[in-house]
C-alpha cells in the first residue's frame, strides 16, 4: 500500500498571499498542492490559471502541484499548465471529445495524469484506458466550490474503484475531492482512497499543522 497523501486544495487560501500561505501548509506537513482550476463555463466558478501556477514555481515551490482541471475543452490547457510546472494534471472526462488523446498529451507533456469522476458519472469510460493513468479522482461532492458536504454514495464508490484498481495491477492513486475532514477521513481511507484533497478543513482553521496532525492520526487508525 502506498502511503496516504494529504493534498490541501488552495481554492481555500488566502489568494492575496498565495505563496506564503502555500508554503505555510506545506510547512505544516502537507504533501501535495492541490490546484483547482475552473473556467465559468464547464464549472459555474472562475479561478486560476496556468500564470499562477509558474508564480507558484517561481516563488520556490518545489512540492508536487495537482491541477484539478475544471475547464472544457481540456487540450491547450494540459499544454499550457505542463510547461507552467503542473506535476499531475487531472480531468473530467465530459470535458474533452477525445479522452485517449486528451491523457496521451498530458504523459508527453511528461506529468502524470489522472481521470477525474462526479458524483453522478458512471464509470465505464475507465475500460479502455487505465494503462495511461497515475490517478483516478472521484468528486465527493459537485465540482465547483469549496466548503460543500461530503456526499456518502461515494464511499461505496470508492470500493468499486479500488476493486478496478486492484484487479488491473496498475499503480493508481484513489483520490477523493470535497467534503474530507478530521471526522470521516478515516471512513474515506477504509473505503479505499490514499489521497486525499481538503480545501476548507485546512485553509479555514488557524493552525494548519494541527488540522494535517489529526488527520493523519485518523489516518493511522485505517488498516491498509
Ligand atoms: O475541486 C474542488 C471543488 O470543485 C475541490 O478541490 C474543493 O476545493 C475542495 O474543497 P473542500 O470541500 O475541501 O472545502
Ligand atoms: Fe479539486
Amino acid at each position: 500500500m502506498r502511503p496516504f497523501l494529504i493534498a490541501p486544495s488552495i481554492l481555500s487560501a488566502d489568494f492575496a498571499r498565495l505563496g506564503e500561505d502555500v508554503d505555510a501548509v506545506l510547512n505544516a506537513g502537507a504533501d501535495v498542492v492541490h490546484f483547482d482550476v475552473m473556467d465559468n463555463h464547464y464549472v459555474p466558478n472562475l479561478t486560476i490559471g496556468p500564470m499562477v501556477c509558474k508564480a507558484l514555481r517561481d516563488y520556490g515551490v518545489t512540492a508536487e502541484i495537482d491541477v484539478h482541471l475544471m475547464v472544457k475543452p481540456v487540450d491547450r490547457m494540459i499544454v499550457d499548465f505542463a510547461k507552467a510546472g503542473a506535476s499531475i494534471i487531472t480531468f473530467h472526462p465530459e470535458a474533452t471529445e477525445h479522452l485517449d488523446r486528451s491523457l496521451q498529451l498530458i504523459k508527453e507533456s511528461g506529468c502524470k495524469a489522472g481521470l477525474v469522476f462526479n458524483p453522478g458519472t458512471p464509470l465505464h469510460c475507465l475500460d479502455h484506458v487505465m494503462d495511461k493513468l497515475d490517478v483516478i479522482l472521484l468528486m465527493s461532492v459537485n465540482p465547483g466550490f469549496g466548503g460543500q458536504s461530503f456526499i456518502p454514495s461515494t464511499l461505496d464508490k470508492l470500493k468499486q474503484v479500488k476493486k478496478l484498481i486492484d484487479d488491473s495491477g496498475y499503480d493508481i492513486r484513489l483520490q477523493v475531492d470535497g467534503g474530507v475532514k478530521v471526522d470521516n477521513i478515516a471512513e474515506i481511507a477504509a473505503a479505499g482512497a490514499d489521497m486525499f484533497v481538503a480545501g476548507s478543513a485546512i485553509f479555514n482553521k488557524p493552525d494548519y499543522k494541527a488540522v494535517i496532525d489529526e488527520m493523519r492520526s485518523e489516518l493511522a487508525k485505517v488498516d491498509e
